[in-house]
């Protein structure tokens, strides 16, 4: 018997593309040498185009799934991706706060891709509130770093100044990523108590991807899972990421899918050679 790889708990909501949420993570986790404790908060409706609808569980079921795998594994991470509902969020915040040394990847999923909501101001507000002062690192894109650190005040902030705040709620780390900012690369940026970090530039593919976020912050968990320090995850979670947006593929009519197997089929073209 080979021994259990490292163990990774994503809270997250299914996703029938197979692209996005869920889905996302359990392929990037594996497929990056984790296994994967896949704790459901809700199941969506949605393609490649937009969202249809989100019914989120109830958020004692969402509890008792991880309470379940919790008492039964050791994990060496936790994922948080969409969550469905105030109520979940509670629950969620209840149960990490029992794992005080598990560090924490919040991936605050606020919008679909084509902008559809996916978490309201109540959520938001209770992310602020319960999860961030958890969180060891939370991997906005720039539209969600500026919702979350502006959240209820009047005062206009550029991305550091956002990260900033966001660092002042409690999280230890913040990646803001580039994606939706108009600059020829995409640069992400990591940002910590003393400032920032490390920042890294990458070609711009075209096209856009579908759960392209949650594969950053899935391989981010992974990583850290394996023992890599915050700053070396943060390079490994992004290559890993842009190579799977690269040998994406379009199988309908909306958005790219990231492939999170990429190596796999590149050793397979090798092999039949
Ligand atoms: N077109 C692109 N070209 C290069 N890198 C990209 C592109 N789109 C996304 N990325 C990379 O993917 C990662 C995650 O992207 P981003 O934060 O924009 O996801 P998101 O907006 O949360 O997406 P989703 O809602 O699909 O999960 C980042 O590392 C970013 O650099
Ligand atoms: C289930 C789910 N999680 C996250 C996202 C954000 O990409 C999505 N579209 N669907």
């Amino acid at each position: 018997m080979s021994d259990s790889p490292p163990i990774v708990l994503t809270f997250a909501a299914a996703d029938p593309t197979g692209g996005a949420g869920l889905q996302a993570d359990l392929l990037t986790l594996s497929s990056m040498g984790c296994h994967a404790l896949t704790v459901i908060t809700a199941v969506t409706v949605q393609d490649t185009v937009g969202v249809e609808d989100v019914h989120a569980l109830d958020a004692e079921l969402v509890a008792a799934q991880a309470r379940a795998v919790l008492e039964d594994m050791p994990v060496a991470a936790f994922k948080i991706g969409m969550l469905g509902s105030v109520e979940i969020i509670a629950a969620i915040a209840e149960i990490v706060a029992d794992y005080p040394d598990v560090p924490l990847i919040l991936d605050p999923v606020l919008a679909s891709g084509r902008g559809d909501e996916l978490a309201s101001e109540e959520m938001l507000e209770a992310m602020l509130d319960m999860l961030i002062p958890q969180t060891t690192i939370i991997t906005p894109n720039s539209l969600e770093a500026r919702r979350l650190a502006q959240y209820d005040s009047d005062e206009e902030l550029d991305l550091t100044g956002c990260a900033r705040r966001l660092i002042e709620f409690g999280c230890e780390y913040v990646l803001v990523t580039g994606t939706h900012e108009n600059t020829p690369q995409v640069v992400n940026v990591l940002h910590g108590q003393e400032g920032v970090l490390r920042s890294d530039a990458w070609q711009r593919l075209p096209g856009s991807y579908h759960g392209s976020g949650c594969t950053l912050a899935s391989a981010l968990a992974a990583s850290i899972a394996h023992g890599l320090d915050v700053t070396e995850a943060v390079r490994e979670a992004q290559e890993y990421t842009w190579q799977t947006l690269k040998a994406g593929f379009r199988p309908g009519m909306g958005q790219y899918i990231p492939d999170r197997l990429f190596w796999a089929r590149e050793e397979e073209v090798a092999g039949d050679d």
